[in-house]
């Protein structure tokens, strides 16, 4: 892991995401429909960046292929210098909906994926139950997943991937299916835990407020065949509150942003994020 950053906040970071010109097409009725069309970008250590783009334009499938669930066409990608798919559980990954075993508690659900990773049982069972500790979480240690609220499995969920040892986490839309007030509490709870722990994150996400508020780079995909066609640079400091909404720059970000998704959607801009 000796690459440098070649773009971004930080040029001495080393980088944990790299993926390059990565193409992707998938069969259709008549021929194959070409979703990635050549996509290059990266992720420092201990950057959080973002993923913007209209629907369809392939996030999830991109984050599937750092993942390693699928190969690319063509392009490459390394995860912590490895070829993405060349061994399991490189990246963590936590999808929209929990996932979380409803036969396990939830102290069980954290537990298993750390012996996974291979922890001993002991060390598993002090790692999960100081985390819970740590998030405020353990008087639902011995709930079973079913009980909890959707933003209290999302926590859970949230914990497992923070405390599985992979050098970079893949989140899809963590907080997609939450009600608006639990999710931007959500965002606030994420943000001060990341700011203490500082891994590096992939976000994909349709709120363009959730990606000012938490990153450190955006990136807007275009349309399939995808390509990154804007990047930006969040300029504002850490730690960050969310106060920073009723600012300025944060209004004329969001409008860039705005701007550049309605151009690639090609539409009249209603549904705004
Ligand atoms: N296994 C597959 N076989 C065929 N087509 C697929 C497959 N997986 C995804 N696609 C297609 O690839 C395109 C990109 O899908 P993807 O889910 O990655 O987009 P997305 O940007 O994550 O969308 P959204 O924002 O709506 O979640 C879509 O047109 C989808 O139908």
């Amino acid at each position: 892991m000796n690459r440098k950053r070649s773009n971004g906040a930080s040029p001495s970071a080393p980088l944990v995401l790299e993926v390059d010109r990565v193409a992707l097409s998938y069969p259709q009725a008549a021929g194959r429909t070409q979703v990635l069309g050549g996509v290059s970008l990266s992720v420092g250590a201990g950057e959080f960046v973002s993923l913007l783009g209209p629907s369809g334009s392939g996030k999830t499938t991109l984050l599937g292929l750092v993942g390693g669930l699928e190969r690319p066409d063509s392009g490459r990608i390394l995860v912590a210098g490895e070829p993405a798919g060349s061994r399991p559980g490189l990246a963590a990954y936590m999808p929209q909906q929990a996932a979380l075993l409803p036969w396990r508690t939830v102290q069980g659900n954290i537990e298993l994926a750390l012996r996974i990773a291979g922890r001993s049982r002991e060390e598993a069972r002090r790692l999960a139950r100081e985390g819970l500790e740590r998030l405020g979480l353990e008087r639902h240690a011995r709930s079973y997943p079913q009980v909890l609220s959707g933003g209290m499995q999302q926590r859970v969920s949230f914990l497992r991937a923070l405390l599985s040892p992979q050098p970079l986490m893949l989140l899809d839309e963590p907080f997609g299916a939450l009600d608006a007030l639990t999710r931007q509490e959500m965002q606030e709870w994420l943000l001060s835990l990341w700011e203490q722990d500082r891994r590096s994150v992939l976000l994909v996400t349709h709120s363009i407020e959730e990606a000012l508020l938490l990153s450190d780079r955006i990136l807007v995909l275009s349309s399939a065949p995808a390509t990154i066609v804007r990047e930006l640079a969040v300029p504002f400091g850490r730690p960050r509150r969310r106060q920073l909404w009723s600012e300025s720059a944060f209004g004329e970000l969001k409008e860039e942003l705005y701007q550049a998704l309605r151009r690639e959607r090609g539409g009249s801009g209603e549904g705004r994020a």
